[in-house]
């Protein structure tokens, strides 16, 4: 198991950030991490590469105690940040030199040319970086965390600021690394065409809390027995009213989305709304995929709340 991460807690200040992280993340997958904005996706990546201690529960990565063997851990992880810093003045070929002597490396010269072709810097080396685009400095930063061929990659926000043509490039990288060198990658993104390309596991998180976890097949096959709806209904609030056949997932104005458990016939349950006094003015069936697997678990833990 290259990650494997149990009942993570963590607090900062008062403010109780991670409250109920579970991750496993094994060889040659790619995971992504997925939340909304401020969900902890960054914090529990901080966690994994030995930056922040958890206050409770389990986290090993690569079998190591990220902070206690932290040393060990970075010579064989590879980290992307979201906000990677460079020195501007450099050439990348002269950057990632200076980063593989950090790791008591020395690449030639060709093996510096292959790992800036590999990611799609090929003839930029003589040019300082700090003429490079967004897109450049994400390949270049791809290109760092690459230079000690890493068994684990932790990547946030990977593609952005790439073209479409730069995040295909950037995909083939990553699936080969994965598919070829058996290379684990955790992928924290709000992508989700990136992640339904390239991931075989996810996670979603919203609040600090694991909220699924699991093989995308499985999930969204699971998702698929139970069939989810968008009605319009006359106004009001219908929530008290609801039947206990049919599960409210999210509200949005007159819009109500719902799902309906598989062993329910789906006429049956409307005629209990309207039984209910409930008047529906449209119903639209919502297909599978990521997207609305994504959009039904964090919207359900809005309703919830
Ligand atoms: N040093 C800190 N002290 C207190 N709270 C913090 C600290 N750092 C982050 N937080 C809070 O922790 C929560 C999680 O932040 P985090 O950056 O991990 O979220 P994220 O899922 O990566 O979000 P985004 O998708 O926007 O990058 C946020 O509410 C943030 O305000």
């Amino acid at each position: 198991m290259l990650i494997e991460i149990r009942k993570l807690k963590l607090n900062l200040g008062t403010h109780a950030v991670l409250r109920d992280i579970n991750l496993t993340l094994e060889k040659g997958h790619i995971y992504g991490l997925l939340g909304p904005n401020g969900a902890g996706k960054s914090t529990t990546i901080s966690v994994i590469t030995g930056l922040r201690s958890p206050t409770d529960g389990s986290v090993r990565v690569l079998g190591l105690d990220p902070v206690a063997d932290s040393l060990q851990l970075h010579s064989r992880i590879g980290v992307l940040a979201e906000q990677a810093g460079f020195y501007e003045w450099m050439s990348a070929g002269d950057y990632l030199r200076w980063v593989a002597s950090l790791y008591k490396i020395q690449p030639d010269q060709a093996e510096i040319a292959q790992l800036l072709s590999r990611v799609g810097l090929e003839g930029q080396s003589p040019a300082p970086i700090a003429t490079y685009s967004r897109g450049m400095r994400q390949r270049l930063g791809l290109a760092r965390a690459l230079i000690n061929q890493p068994e684990l990659l932790i990547l946030d926000e990977p593609t952005n600021g790439l073209d479409p043509r730069g995040r295909r490039e950037i995909h083939d990288v990553l699936l080969d690394l994965s598919v070829n060198h058996g290379v684990g990658i955790l992928l924290c993104t709000h992508l989700l065409d990136d992640v339904e390309r390239l991931c075989t596991r996810i996670g979603i998180i919203a609040e600090g809390r694991t909220l699924l976890e699991g093989s995308i097949a499985d999930l969204l096959s699971a998702q698929r027995a139970a069939v989810r709806y968008r009605l319009r209904v006359e106004s009001g609030d219908i929530t008290q009213r609801i039947p206990d056949d049919i599960t409210l997932l999210a509200r949005a104005g007159d819009w109500w989305h719902v799902e309906i458990a598989s062993h329910v016939e789906p006429a049956s349950a409307w005629r209990k709304l309207l039984d209910a006094g409930i008047q529906i003015d449209e119903i639209h069936r919502e297909g599978g995929g990521l997207e609305e697997l994504y959009l039904s678990v964090t919207e359900a833990k809005e309703v919830s709340r």
